[in-house]
């Protein structure tokens, strides 16, 4: 039990992280409450890594304040190690070191640890807990990362892109973990590329940009955005001529093909709106298939704050 339950897990204020003449990471602020999941969101080069590395105590920030658990992760490291997992970004492990040695390593550190076995097969590893490190797949590398940062009863997780090449029954124990750590209490720190993870995972999202919060909140609060705004989206033939259908929509909507075939029209989606939609689809005699209304997604609100292009 922590001796003071009401401070955050972590807390990030004005943060600045230098590599020569690049700022990785200018004057962010985040906080992590106790017992829930931040997802820290953002394109390639953002900052998001960095910002966690300071955090585990493995950088040393230039510049604003860094408490985590109440410690500061530089001073403190070793008090915090004890108290924290980590999950890095690309695993970690030796080649030759085969999971079972690596996990029961690991909780030798630790003075209360999960049974390292009870752990593997959890992760679904126990048929790989003797083949050696280069030998696992990209996503058992990942399994064994996380049950490394999970085998010590940490109060607090940070995990850099937990399910990055993970095929999706694996994503969903993931997920399934990292829920039922935030029902034991444990507050969870995220990295991610997923929408739908952070949308499925996280209390509190942050938006990253070149190394600033551009945007922070709930996954709904993030998406409700400007109030009734709605998406409806269909699919049909490629290449319709949309100015007639612009003309019959109220004033106001956006309308356009987004991809080959995918049609998106936004602002105050109403029945009439369906309604003039499967109307004139009828009229040019195409079928609208897959048509859904439905609010932004946080996808969209992303792209939106941080531009459609590509990053280096
Ligand atoms: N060890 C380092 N030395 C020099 N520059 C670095 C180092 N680590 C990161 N950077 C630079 O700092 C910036 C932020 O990188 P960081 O890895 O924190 O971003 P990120 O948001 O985690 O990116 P990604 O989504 O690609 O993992 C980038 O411009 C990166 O090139």
């Amino acid at each position: 039990m922590s001796p003071h339950p009401q401070q955050p897990a972590v807390e990030v204020s004005g943060l600045v992280k230098r590599y020569g003449s690049n700022v990785a990471v200018d004057g962010l602020d985040l906080t992590l409450d106790r017992g829930t999941v931040l997802a820290l969101l953002g394109p390639n080069g953002a900052g998001k890594t960095t910002t966690v590395e300071v955090c585990e105590g493995f950088r040393a920030a230039d510049g604003g304040s860094v408490r985590v658990l109440g410690l500061d992760p530089r001073r403190d490291g070793d008090a915090l190690r004890a108290r924290i997992g980590v999950m890095p970004q690309g695993g970690g492990g030796y080649p030759g070191v085969r999971p079972d040695e690596l996990l029961r390593l690991v909780a030798a550190c630790a003075a209360n640890p999960l049974d390292p076995a009870w752990l593997l097969d959890v992760l679904g590893l126990d048929s790989a807990r003797r083949t050696t490190y280069k030998r696992l797949s990209g996503g058992q590398k990942q399994r064994l990362s996380l049950a490394c940062a999970l085998v010590g009863r940490p109060e607090l997780v940070f995990l850099d892109e937990p399910t990055a090449g993970m095929d999706p029954q694996a994503r969903r124990l993931v997920w399934d973990l990292v829920g039922a750590l935030r029902e034991d209490g444990v507050s969870v720190l995220l990295t991610t590329h997923l929408m739908d993870e952070a949308e499925a995972l996280a209390d509190h999202v942050v938006i990253v940009d070149s190394g600033k919060v551009v945007a922070a909140g709930t996954p709904a609060s993030l998406t409700r955005g400007t109030g009734d705004e709605q998406q409806l989206r269909f699919k049909a033939k490629p290449g319709l001529e949309l100015s007639l259908l612009r003309d019959a929509l109220p004033e106001g909507l956006d309308v356009r093909e987004t991809l080959r075939g995918a049609y998106l029209i936004e602002g105050h989606i109403d029945p009439q709106v369906v309604s003039t939609v499967t109307s004139w689809c009828a009229q040019q005699g195409v079928l609208a298939e897959e048509l859904t209304v439905a609010k932004r997604s946080l996808e969209d609100v992303f792209l939106d704050l941080t531009g459609r292009e590509l990053r280096s």
